[in-house]
């Protein structure tokens, strides 16, 4: 909706009413169609200003009318009889400006914004360009590069950069539509020929080619196959090589190949299901909006390894004062400058100070005593943990939250060591932990609303996207990823080599296929885990590695692997081979081709085809399997949790939604029938096994993923 008032008796004042962020909606977008006419029919009405109520401009296109039958008035038509207006239209641009919002700022003559505004193009992030005029009308205003560079990134830029760039006629620390409408009745007669941008020359820079030629091709080395960056491109190019009519029908055609892609839609319901985790609940009824989070003013972090270090780094850096703990001096020593550099180069690159006076280093546990939240970052070790547990709770105040940054092992038992054991929660970072935006908080069965909320608090101010989930081994990420590295394993052992299945998995759009991921995260990591689960010692009969571990099949190919000492990318060998130790460079190596061929020959394993559909199906099938039966115990409250926990810490590619997400699109009955096919030829392989959740999903028809939670709740109240 949008409603008229008249201002200082000459200007015609819209304002867009749709909250929470004046999305263009249909009804939105009939108001501005109806009111402009009302304005340029007012024979008082000498000008017009456009603005949004509370503060805010226009946050674009209604992303949710995305999914069905369009209605009301087009955008594009309604931006053209604003730019073609006989009398001036001023936008009055507060807080946000965004896609189809400033796509109609831009058909406006004038643009006026608050200092702390942002605007931007981001349909990029949505699987799509800016259809609305937007990729014709900004390269003509601000010029090719600087367009192909928001455009392209979808960035929020500000309003600071926007005067820079032209973008915006004026700023003001003022009220915004007070200024606009006291500029629209200075320009109340001026001509406006030389104000439609549509009419404007697309300036190039004379080596316009080979810019292009350049952007595109980083664009498609980071797009990772997303189609909508590309079409991007090609949008900006028809504004620098075509009329701007003929421009407008490239724009148009491209735009229509992506709203329909399964790429928008994935993006589209990806936007949604990062607002949804926010709005978490735990199987006890406890939820978001009923649980209200303790303020946390001082923080503290037990350990300063590489996730310690992170961890203190994020919280120094949101402006929390840190007491940070590592008990041998010449460690303690290390972390200090480790951390005091990570704080002045994340400083030089926001432009601020460094906040390195927000820390207090310490070599005692007892320094700790009056944090309201701490967190242990020690080695994963459960008994290490459980001491440290022990001395926190005899140390700290009765209220402190106490936060384990376990990758996965039981936060119950932490929190049994505690006398307040529903004051316990894990807090899963992921490395590095002062760039990575996920956040694991994770629930015990003593854990209450309240930390979990805190934990949840503290996660959203730090800049991380935080997902509530159960306690079991591996949480969800971590216990998702087990079937998936299992996978690839088996597939080296029936005749794949680690180049091959990781090919396939970087051309599927993972950053990183699975081997080059381990040889960076450190082959040693799983190997402690799983000497500590008795899982890598030989047969003590044999001496053997063992292929049969607790009646499933199991590849000892990593602890062999281990036993050479070939930890990855630190040692300068892992599943590939590195220049030196350090080095980032993976290339294949021999040695471990004939390492695989003795192995096979060794188990009377006979190397067979193994294309890429096989490694797709099986890596990820037992991957998104494993996802369903989280849904069924109840570690994750729903699809998008898990989709969100793979995209923003492991890499998922975000134009395929998540693996949930893909497992929909592939469509449930063919994801179960696979499972099916590859369980019967490897029946010793669990993971394979269709869940249950999966199959009363396909016997119910295959629901779209909105409503699984519905199948969820009844199989949950079944078992
Ligand atoms: C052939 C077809 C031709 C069509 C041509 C037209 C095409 C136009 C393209 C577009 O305009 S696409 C949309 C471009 N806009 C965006 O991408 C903005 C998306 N929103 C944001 O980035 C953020 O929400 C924000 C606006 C910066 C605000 O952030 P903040 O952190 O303050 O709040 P949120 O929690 O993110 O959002 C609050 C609430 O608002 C909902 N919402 C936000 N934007 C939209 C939107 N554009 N449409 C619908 N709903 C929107 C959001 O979902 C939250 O609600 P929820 O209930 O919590 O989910």
């Amino acid at each position: 909706m949008a409603q008229y008032t008249r201002v200082s008796g000459s200007v015609g004042l819209i304002t867009l009413q749709s909250p929470p962020v004046n999305a263009l909606s249909a009804a939105v977008r009939q108001g501005i169609v109806d009111l402009m006419q009302r304005a340029l029919s007012e024979p008082e009405v000498k000008s017009v200003v456009i603005c949004g109520q509370n503060g805010i401009f226009c946050g674009g296109a209604d992303i949710k009318e995305f999914g069905g039958q369009m209605s009301g008035p087009p955008l594009i038509p309604m931006i053209h009889a604003i730019e073609a207006a006989s009398k001036p239209v001023v936008a009055a641009i507060e807080g946000i400006a965004l896609g189809g919002g400033l796509e109609l700022a831009l058909g406006c003559h004038y643009r006026i914004a608050h200092s702390k505004a942002r605007v931007g193009l981001p349909e990029v992030t949505l699987g799509l360009l800016p259809g609305a005029g937007g990729s014709q009308r900004l390269p003509r205003l601000i010029g090719v590069p600087a367009a192909l560079d928001l455009i392209t990134t979808g960035r929020h830029v500000t309003a600071a950069e926007a005067l820079k760039f032209g973008l915006v006629d004026q700023i003001t620390d003022h009220n915004t539509v007070n200024v606009a409408v006291k500029f629209a009745q200075r320009v109340a007669d001026q001509p406006l020929d030389a104000r439609r941008i549509s009419t404007y020359p697309c300036l190039c820079p004379s080596d316009v080619a080979v810019l292009f030629e350049e952007v595109m091709q980083r664009v498609r080395r980071t797009a990772r196959g997303a189609i909508a960056p590309i079409a991007c491109v090609q949008a900006v190019r028809a504004a620098a090589t075509l009329p701007y009519n003929q421009g407008m029908e490239r724009e148009r055609e491209l735009m229509a190949t992506l709203f329909t892609s399964g790429q928008a839609r994935a993006l589209q319901y990806f936007f949604f299901a990062q607002r949804a985790v926010g709005r978490w609940s735990m199987p006890s009824g406890a939820r978001w909006d009923t649980s209200k989070p303790r303020p946390v003013h001082k923080a503290a972090v037990i350990g300063l390894g590489t996730m310690g270090r992170g961890i203190t780094v994020a919280l120094a850096q949101a402006g929390f004062s840190v007491v940070a703990v590592e008990t041998q001096e010449k460690q303690l020593m290390e972390a200090k400058q480790k951390i005091s550099g990570m704080l002045e180069r994340g400083a030089k690159r926001r432009g601020v100070a460094p906040a390195l006076d927000k820390i207090n280093y310490g070599r005692n546990i007892q320094s700790v005593a009056d944090a309201d939240l701490v967190i242990e970052a020690v080695f994963e070790d459960m008994a290490l943990k459980k001491k440290v547990f022990q001395q926190l709770s005899a140390v700290c105040k009765p209220s402190t939250f106490l936060c384990s940054n376990t990758s996965g092992l039981d936060i119950d038992q932490l929190a049994c060591q505690t006398r307040n054991p529903e004051l316990v929660v894990g807090m899963h970072f992921f490395a590095p932990a002062h760039v990575m935006k996920l956040l694991e908080v994770v629930y015990g069965p003593k854990s209450s609303p309240l930390a979990v909320a805190t934990a949840m608090q503290l996660g959203k101010k730090i800049g991380k996207v935080s997902v509530a989930v159960g306690n079991c081994r591996g949480f969800v990420g971590n216990r998702m990823l087990k079937p998936y590295l299992e996978q690839a394993l088996f597939l080296l052992e029936e005749g794949a080599t680690p180049e091959f299945v990781d090919q396939v998995l970087e051309e599927f759009g993972f950053a990183m296929g699975v081997f080059r991921m381990s040889d960076l995260s450190g082959l040693d990591v799983g190997w402690k885990v799983r000497m500590a689960d008795g899982l890598a010692m030989p047969d003590p009969t044999t001496g053997q590695p063992t292929r049969l571990r607790q009646g499933r099949r199991y590849s000892p190919l990593g602890d062999l692997l281990c036993e050479q000492g070939r930890f990855g990318q630190k040692t300068g060998r892992g599943w590939y081979q590195y220049d030196k130790p350090g080095s980032q460079v993976a290339k294949p190596d021999p040695w471990l081709h004939s390492f695989l061929d003795e192995y096979r020959a060794r188990h009377a394993l006979v190397a067979h085809r193994i294309d890429h559909q096989e490694v797709l199906e099986r890596c990820l099938y037992s991957m998104i399997n494993e996802g369903f039966r989280i849904l069924e115990d109840g570690i994750a409250a729903g699809p998008e949790d898990i989709d969100v926990i793979y995209v923003f810490g492991y890499s998922w590619p975000r134009h395929r939604g998540g693996p949930m997400f893909y497992a929909a699109t592939v469509g449930l009955n063919k994801v179960l029938e696979r499972l099916e096919h590859y369980y019967q030829a490897h029946p010793d392989v669990p993971s394979l096994q269709p869940c249950h959740l999966l199959r009363k999903l396909v016997a119910s028809g295959s629901p779209p993923i909105q409503k699984w939670r519905e199948v969820i709740k009844k199989v949950r109240s079944q078992l």
